[in-house]
C-alpha cells in the first residue's frame, strides 16, 4: 500500500462546505459535506449532470474547491495535494489506456507514471493482470479488447501504486450485464482486500449490489445519504402497480380514486404510469384488492396486479423526480461473446 501519515484518521474522505463554480459561472458543487471511513464501498449517485464527477475531481485534486475544505488519506487536498494524488487510484469515465499497446505495456506505463520502484514492476503488473483476469492476454494489444476487457485494463492501471483508496467513476457504462458482473467480482476482491472505494454508476442495480452506504446527489448537493436498505425504506412502504386498460384519461381517473378513497395514509404517494398507475404505501399489501373493488366499481378495467418492495429506483424517482436515465443514448459497446473466455 502507498504510505499513509502517520496521524491518519479513520476516514478516507473527509469534506466540508465543499464548493465548486466553473469559470462560466456553473454551480456544480454547492456546499457538499462527505464522511467515507477507510475501507468503506461508497456509492455516489445522481442524474446526469448533478455534479458526481466535478466532486471527484476536487478530492482527487483535479479541480481546486471554490470553498470548503477536503481531507483524503488523512492529507489535506489543498496543501498535500501532491500526496493525496499518491495515494489514490482514478478510473475516469474516458478510458487512459494506450489501444496500441499491450495490456502488460500499459500497467508497465502506468507504474512509471505512478513512480512504482522498479525491483517491484514485474510482480505488482501480474499480480493485477490476474486480479482482473487478463493474465491469458497480457501482451495482447489493448486495441484487440472487448469493452469489458478494456474497463477492467483501465481499472488495474489505477491500481498500480496499492492506492488504499479509489474512485470508480462510472466504470460500467455501456458494458453488458455478463461483463458488468465480471468488473463487480474485481471491485469486490479489491475492496476486501482493504481498498476503500468511492463509486458513480448510473446503474441502480450496481450501487444495490456493492455499495455498502450510498448518497444520492441533485444539483450540486446531496439530499439524501444511508445504506440502500435505509433509503428504500425512506420510501415509505411498499409498491403497489396496478395495470389498467384503456388510455392517459383512464389512468387519470384510477389515480384520482386512488388518491380519493381511504385506504391509504395521507402521505401515500399516487403516480400515474405508461401502464396504469403506483401507489406506495405503508398499506400496499393490506389493502391492495380493496383498491381493486374501487376501480371496478367505477368501471375501470383493471389488466395487472403486483405488489412489490422498493427498489432503489423508486428511492431516485422519489428522491430527483425521475428515473436513471442508463445508456445516455448509446448502445452496449460489449457484447457476450467478445468479452468471455479470459481470468476465473
Ligand atoms: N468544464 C466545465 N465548465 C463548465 N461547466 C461544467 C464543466 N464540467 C461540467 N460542467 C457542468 O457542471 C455540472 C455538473 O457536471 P458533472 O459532470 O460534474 O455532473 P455528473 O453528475 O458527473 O454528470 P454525468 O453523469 O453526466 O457525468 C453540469 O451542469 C455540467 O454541465
Amino acid at each position: 500500500m502507498a504510505t499513509l501519515p502517520p496521524t491518519v484518521t479513520d476516514d478516507a474522505i473527509g469534506a466540508e462546505g465543499v464548493e465548486l463554480t466553473y469559470a462560466d459561472g456553473t454551480q456544480a458543487v454547492r456546499g457538499i459535506d462527505l464522511t467515507v471511513p477507510r475501507g468503506e464501498f461508497f456509492g455516489f449517485l445522481g442524474p446526469n449532470g448533478a455534479g458526481k464527477t466535478t466532486t471527484i475531481k476536487t478530492l482527487v485534486t483535479l479541480l481546486r474547491p471554490t470553498a470548503g475544505s477536503i481531507t483524503v488519506n488523512g492529507f489535506d487536498a489543498l496543501r498535500e495535494g501532491r500526496a493525496v494524488r499518491e495515494t489514490v487510484g482514478y478510473m475516469a469515465q474516458e478510458t487512459s489506456i494506450d489501444p496500441e499497446l499491450t495490456a502488460r505495456e500499459n500497467l508497465r506505463f502506468a507504474c512509471d507514471s505512478y513512480g512504482v520502484a522498479r525491483s517491484e514492476r514485474a510482480e505488482r503488473i501480474d499480480e493485477l493482470l490476474d486480479l482482473v483476469g487478463l493474465a491469458d492476454v497480457a501482451d495482447k494489444r489493448a486495441d484487440d479488447f472487448s469493452g469489458g476487457m478494456k474497463k477492467r485494463l483501465d481499472a488495474a492501471t489505477a491500481l498500480v501504486h496499492r492506492p488504499p483508496l479509489v474512485f470508480l467513476d462510472e466504470p460500467t457504462t455501456g458494458l453488458d450485464p455478463k461483463a458488468r458482473n465480471r468488473l463487480w467480482e474485481y471491485f469486490r476482491r479489491i475492496n476486501e482486500r482493504g481498498t476503500t472505494i468511492f463509486l458513480t454508476t448510473q446503474y441502480l442495480e450496481e450501487a444495490d449490489a456493492l455499495c455498502e452506504r450510498l448518497a444520492v446527489i441533485l444539483d450540486g448537493e446531496i439530499v439524501s445519504e444511508g445504506s440502500p436498505a435505509e433509503l428504500k425504506r425512506e420510501v415509505g412502504g411498499e409498491i403497489l402497480e396496478v395495470d389498467v386498460d384503456g388510455g392517459e384519461s383512464d389512468r387519470q381517473a384510477a389515480a384520482d380514486i386512488a388518491r380519493s378513497v381511504d385506504l391509504f395514509e395521507a402521505d401515500a404517494t399516487v403516480d400515474v404510469t405508461t401502464e396504469g398507475i403506483t401507489v406506495t404505501s405503508e398499506r400496499a399489501r393490506s389493502r391492495g384488492t380493496d383498491l381493486l373493488v374501487a376501480l371496478r366499481d367505477a368501471d375501470i378495467a383493471v389488466t395487472g396486479f403486483n405488489v412489490r418492495a422498493p427498489t432503489l429506483d423508486d428511492v431516485f424517482l422519489a428522491i430527483t423526480g425521475e428515473h436513471v436515465e442508463t445508456e445516455k443514448g448509446s448502445e452496449p459497446v460489449d457484447s457476450l461473446a467478445a468479452d468471455g473466455g479470459t481470468g476465473p
